[in-house]
C-alpha cells in the first residue's frame, strides 16, 4: 500500500516506520526542513529506543522516505495519515490549527482519485467531519473518506507498542475505507474494533482520561495513606490482585505529565463544557494532578522549616518518565520553578533529557554530568524520574556524596526501611518508614 504520513513527531515517525517495515511504501512529510534533512540522513530528532535502527533499515530498503513536499506525497498515495500535534490552547481545548492546515493542504493536493484520509492525531469528536468539509471546500470533486484510527503508543516503548497493540480502533463511515484500513492493520493484530467515526475519536480521549483517573486515584489514596500510616505500594499491590482492578497504572508519584494525559484530560473537559455538561470526575482528576507535585514542597518545609534559602537540591531525573527526553508537562519543571523561587540551588541530572531542559529553562539550574556529581554536597536529594540508573543507587552510595542524608523519593523507588537503617530522613509518596 502507498501511504503518506503527515507529521514526523513520535506518532508520525513511529507509525510511518512500522507501516514501512510491514512492507508498505511510506512517505513521511514534515514542514520543518531541518527535521526532514536530519531524517533523510538517517538521524532521528527524538529519543525512542529501537527507532533509529528501524528508520535506517527501511530507508536503505527503499520503502521509507522523507520530504517537505506534501502535495507530491499525497498524489502518490492511497492513504494519507494525519499525525500532527494537537497541543492545549489557552482554554484547554485542543489547538486544531495544525490538523486543519494539513486538511487544507491535502484538499489542494488530492485530485479526484479515491483516497482514505486517517486522523491519527488525538482530536475532538467531530474532527473527521470537519476535515472532510475542509478538503471538499478546497476540491469539491475529491473522492475522499476521512476516518479515525487513534494512536495508543507510549513514549519510551513506542516501537514495540506499535507492533504489538492491545487493539486497533478503526472508525469509518465507508465500506471502501474500512476494507483498506483493515488490510493495513491486519498484520498487527486480530483485535480490531470497527466503530463509527465519532465513537473512535471518543475512545482515545476516554482511554487517556481513564488511565489519568487511575493515577489520580492512587495518588489520592497515597496522600490519605500518609495521613494514616498505611503503605500505598502494598495497598496498590493488594488492590491490583483483583482482576477487575488490575495492577497497572497504580503507581503513586508526583502526578502524570507528558505530551498526552494533561492536554487530553483538559481537552475532554472542554468538550464536555462546550455541551454544558460539568465533568465532575475529570475536574477532580485534573485538580489532584495539579496539586500532587506540591507534596515535595510541603515535605521540604516539613524537614527544613521555612528556612530553605540556599539549600542545595540534587534533582534526579528531568524527563516526565524514563526512556524519553520529552519534557512536555514534566513535573520536574514545576518543582524547579517552586524550589528556585524559594531560593534553593538546584543541580540536576537526567540520562538523556538535559539538552531539552536547557532549551526550556537555560541556566536557571545547574546540570551535572552524572549521578555522583549531582549528589555532591547536596542538602536534599529529590528523585523525580524513575530511571533504572537511579533505582540501582544504594543508600551508602548516596550517603558518601551528600552533605545531609535527606531523600524525597517522588516515585517510590527506594526501600524506606533500608533508607531509615542507613540514617536517612526519607519521604516517599504514601510510604511508611
Ligand atoms: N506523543 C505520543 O506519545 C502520542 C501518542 C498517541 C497519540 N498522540 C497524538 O498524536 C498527535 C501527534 O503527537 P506527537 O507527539 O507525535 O506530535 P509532535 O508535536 O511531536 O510532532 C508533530 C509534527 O508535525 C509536524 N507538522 C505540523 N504541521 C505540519 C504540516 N502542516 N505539515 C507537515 N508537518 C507538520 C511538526 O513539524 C512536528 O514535527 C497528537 O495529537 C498527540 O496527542 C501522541
Ligand atoms: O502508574 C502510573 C503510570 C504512569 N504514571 C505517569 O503518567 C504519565 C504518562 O505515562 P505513560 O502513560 O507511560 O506515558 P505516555 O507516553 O504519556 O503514554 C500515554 O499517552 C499516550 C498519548 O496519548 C497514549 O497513546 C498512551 O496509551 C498513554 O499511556 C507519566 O508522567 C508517568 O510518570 C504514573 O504516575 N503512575
Amino acid at each position: 500500500m502507498k501511504i503518506t504520513v503527515v507529521g514526523t513527531g513520535y506518532v508520525g515517525l513511529v507509525s510511518g516506520t512500522c507501516f514501512s517495515e510491514l512492507g508498505n511504501e511510506v512517505i513521511c512529510v514534515d514542514k520543518i526542513e531541518e527535521k526532514v534533512n536530519m531524517l533523510k540522513g538517517g538521524d532521528i530528532p527524538i529519543y525512542e529506543p529501537g527507532l533509529k535502527e528501524l528508520v535506517q533499515k527501511n530507508q536503505a530498503e527503499g520503502r521509507l522516505s522523507f520530504t517537505t513536499d506534501l502535495e507530491d506525497a499525497v498524489k502518490k498515495s492511497e492513504v494519507v495519515i494525519i499525525a500532527v500535534g494537537t497541543p492545549s490552547s489557552e482554554s484547554g481545548a485542543a489547538n486544531m490549527s495544525y490538523v486543519y492546515t494539513v486538511a487544507e493542504e491535502v484538499g489542494q493536493a488530492i485530485g479526484s482519485d479515491f483516497k482514505v484520509v486517517v486522523n491519527k492525531s488525538t482530536v475532538p469528536i467531530g474532527t473527521a467531519e470537519e476535515v472532510k468539509r475542509i478538503i471538499l471546500e478546497k476540491n469539491n470533486t475529491a473522492d475522499v473518506s476521512v476516518c479515525s484510527v487513534p494512536e495508543f503508543l507510549r513514549e519510551g516503548s513506542a516501537v514495540s507498542d506499535t507492533f504489538n497493540p492491545d487493539r486497533v480502533i478503526i472508525g469509518t463511515e465507508c465500506e471502501r475505507a474500512r476494507k483498506t484500513l483493515i488490510e493495513l492493520h491486519k498484520p498487527l493484530t486480530d483485535q480490531i474494533l470497527l466503530t463509527d467515526v465519532r465513537s473512535s475519536e471518543m475512545i482515545k480521549y476516554a482511554s487517556n482520561a481513564f488511565l489519568a483517573t487511575k493515577i489520580s486515584f492512587i495518588n489520592e489514596i497515597a496522600n490519605i495513606c500518609d495521613a494514616y500510616g498505611a503503605d500505598v505500594v502494598d495497598v496498590a499491590k493488594g488492590m491490583g490482585l483483583d482482576d477487575r482492578i488490575g495492577p497497572k497504572f497504580l503507581q503513586a508519584g508526583l502526578g502524570y505529565g507528558g505530551s498526552c494525559f494533561p492536554k487530553d484530560t483538559k481537552a475532554l473537559i472542554h468538550l464536555a463544557e462546550e455541551k454544558a455538561y460539568e465533568p465532575q470526575l475529570l475536574y477532580a482528576v485534573k485538580d489532584i494532578n495539579d496539586r500532587q507535585y506540591q507534596r515535595v514542597i510541603h515535605q521540604l518545609n516539613g524537614i527544613f522549616g521555612e528556612d530553605t534559602k540556599g539549600l542545595k537540591v540534587a534533582l534526579l531525573g528531568l524527563a516526565f518518565k524514563p526512556n524519553t527526553d520529552d519534557m512536555r508537562d514534566a513535573p520536574s519543571l514545576k518543582i524547579i520553578e517552586e524550589v528556585t523561587e524559594l531560593g534553593m540551588e538546584v543541580v540536576a541530572y537526567d540520562p538523556i533529557a538535559i539538552e531539552r531542559t536547557q532549551e526550556l529553562i537555560g541556566d536557571k539550574i545547574n546540570y551535572a554530568k552524572n549521578v555522583t556529581e549531582t549528589l555532591q554536597d547536596a542538602d536534599v536529594v529529590i528523585l523525580v524520574t524513575e530511571w533504572d540508573e537511579f533505582k540501582q543507587l544504594s543508600p551508602a552510595a548516596i550517603k558518601e556524596q551528600v552533605r545531609r542524608p535527606v531523600v524525597i523519593d517522588g516515585r517510590n523507588v527506594f526501600d524506606p526501611n533500608q533508607m531509615k537503617e542507613a540514617g536517612f530522613i526519607y519521604h516517599g509518596v504514601g510510604r511508611q518508614v
